[in-house]
């Protein structure tokens, strides 16, 4: 999915508008539909108290006013609150006059804000994506009484005061939501961690904007779904062999560390690739032969870490990084490394933190390397950022600037590209925030960058969104708590079989 600007979705409207020649009323109407639908598929008619819906002045007081008169209509005891304002949406003036007169509505008054029982429904439709400055005045009192109230908030289309594709400044006053239902596309604003505590859980539904103009919109920021990856990962060839997906070499591990190396060595087996070798410090050895007997151990001379770059000239692809500590000599091996290599790289964990400490190496990294920091990492390899969307500026730049693809990893993992597009994975689930997770990411995405029918985009995308997938179907099985990152790795198969394209039925 795209992700459109707070400009772009306007014009999405519009056109949409346009090209089926109807009018602004009608398209509300429909953005309404989708929300009553979603709120009578989760409310009872018959549930205590009243539905309370807070309109502004604007169109998302029109959702709301359309909101409150569908839902009244249905049997709903609804009442209605709207925010004084000098002048009013033509849209809202219209959906004003068409609420049933027997409808309770009342203007909100600043010194008299009504009282709100704990758990009460409230609609948030006051501000959406025509938000232009930080709410002040009567809208940021009524803001704040909202979010005192522990109410059941449910933001229509944006909470209130936030804005949708930059950073609002610091203490502006923005409806926490348990809830934002969000029309067609999701917002930038939504899958970044600083707005968690407004936005709540977020959902979007389709209200049929115009598909022309959302294909042809030139964006640079997408969302990533099993639609968006449709057929990028081809099945394998009836007559292959395990040359076809090619030879992988990993470097992992140091004593006390054997099991990232472990972690990564079974994700990238469980991941597709042909055949694997692991360098590990000789200390390794047994724990490697007996956790992933289907990888081959190539032990490094010195015992607890590794100090010498084996031979490249077998390998298609080369990993380097999970649980391999940072030791002068280990620092030697990874610059020989970004010397030496002409196959494609992944980077992480120690690697990254070597590549921080040592910025100079910064220059050897070939193009289309892919590094997956998480953002302390990450930080390490550029500088703190101000905000999340300050960290998305550092992390495009970086990626072009380095001409390499660059992970950043957390809830709704980014991906920017060398031409500074960035890609926002949507699997994935909090059970994944455990030890060792980052180390399978790692083995997967070696696996992908292995098998050379894959560019290094698809390879990236497609093994970020197997990994939150299988670590999803894990999630089922063993509940986010119980979940370790081994059990990721018994899912990828799972998680890239879904993915893979099978040939059209006769
Ligand atoms: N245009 C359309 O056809 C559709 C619009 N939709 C709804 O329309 C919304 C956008 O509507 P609008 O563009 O009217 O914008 P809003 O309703 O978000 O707000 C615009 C109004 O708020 C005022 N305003 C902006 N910032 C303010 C501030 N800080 N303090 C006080 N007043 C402020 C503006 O002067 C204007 O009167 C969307 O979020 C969505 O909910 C949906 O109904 C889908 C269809
Ligand atoms: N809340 C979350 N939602 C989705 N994915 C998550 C969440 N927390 C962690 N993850 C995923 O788990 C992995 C953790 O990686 P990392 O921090 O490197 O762990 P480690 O270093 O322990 O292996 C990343 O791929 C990240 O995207
Ligand atoms: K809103």
């Amino acid at each position: 999915m795209k992700i459109l600007s707070a400009d772009q979705t306007r014009q999405a409207d519009q056109a949409t508008i346009q090209a089926e020649g109807i009018r602004s009323e009608e398209l509300m109407e429909r953005a309404a539909t989708a929300l009553s639908s979603w709120l009578m598929e989760r409310v009872e008619p018959d549930e205590p108290g009243e539905i309370h819906i807070f309109c502004g002045p604007g169109n998302n007081g029109g959702d709301g006013l359309v909101v409150a008169r569908q839902l009244h209509e249905a049997g709903y005891a609804v009442r209605v609150w709207l925010l004084p304002a000098p002048k009013h949406s033509p849209d809202f003036t219209l959906n004003r006059q068409r609420l049933p007169e027997e409808l309770p509505c009342a203007e909100l008054n600043p010194q008299k804000l009504p009282r709100l029982l704990p758990h009460t429904i409230v609609l948030d439709a006051l501000f959406g994506t025509g938000l232009r400055r930080p709410l002040t005045d009567v809208a940021a009192s009524v803001v704040q009484h909202l979010n005192k109230a522990q109410a059941r908030v449910i933001a229509v289309d944006v909470p209130s005061g936030l804005y949708t594709d930059a950073p609002q400044p610091a203490d502006s006053v923005v409806v926490q939501a348990r809830y934002t239902i969000s029309f067609e596309l999701p917002k930038l604003a939504f899958l970044l961690p600083q707005n968690a505590p407004f936005v709540g859980q977020w959902h979007v539904l389709p209200i049929g904007l115009n598909e022309e103009f959302i294909h042809t919109s030139l964006v640079d920021t997408y969302y990533v779904d099993a639609v968006l990856l449709a057929g990028r990962l081809p099945q394998r060839p009836q007559f292959s062999h395990k040359g076809t997906f090619g030879h992988a070499l990993l470097l992992a591990g140091s004593r006390g560390k054997l099991g990232a190396a472990v972690l990564a060595s079974r994700a990238c087996l469980h991941g597709g690739v042909g055949l694997l070798t692991v360098r590990v410090p000789a200390a390794g050895y047994d724990i490697l032969q007996i956790s992933a007997p289907e990888a081959m151990a190539l032990t490094d001379p010195a015992t607890d870490f590794v100090t010498e770059l084996p031979d490249l000239k077998p390998y298609a692809a080369i990993g380097i990084g999970p649980g391999i500590g940072q030791e002068a000599a280990t620092r030697d091996v990874l610059e020989q490394l970004l010397r030496e290599a002409d196959v494609p790289l992944v980077l992480d964990a120690d690697a990254l933190n070597l590549l921080g400490a040592n910025r100079e190496l910064l220059d050897l990294l070939p193009p289309d390397t892919l590094l997956t920091p998480h953002p302390k990492e990450f930080e390490r390899l550029t500088e703190p950022a101000r905000d999340d969307y300050h960290r998305l500026e550092l992390l495009r730049n970086f990626a072009r600037q380095r001409r390499c693809y660059c992970v950043l990893k957390g809830a709704y993992t980014a991906l920017a590209t060398p031409d500074g597009t960035l890609y926002f994975n949507s699997t994935g689930n909090p059970g994944m925030a455990t030890g060792g997770s980052g180390d399978v990411l790692t083995g997967l995405l070696l696996a992908l960058r292995t098998d050379q029918r894959l560019s290094p985009l698809d390879a990236a995308l497609l093994g970020l969104y197997a990994h939150g997938r299988a670590g999803d179907l894990a999630a089922e099985e063993t509940g986010q708590a119980g979940l370790v990152a081994g059990d990721i790795v018994r899912y990828i198969g799972p998680a890239l079989q879904k993915l893979t394209t099978l040939p059209a039925r006769l």
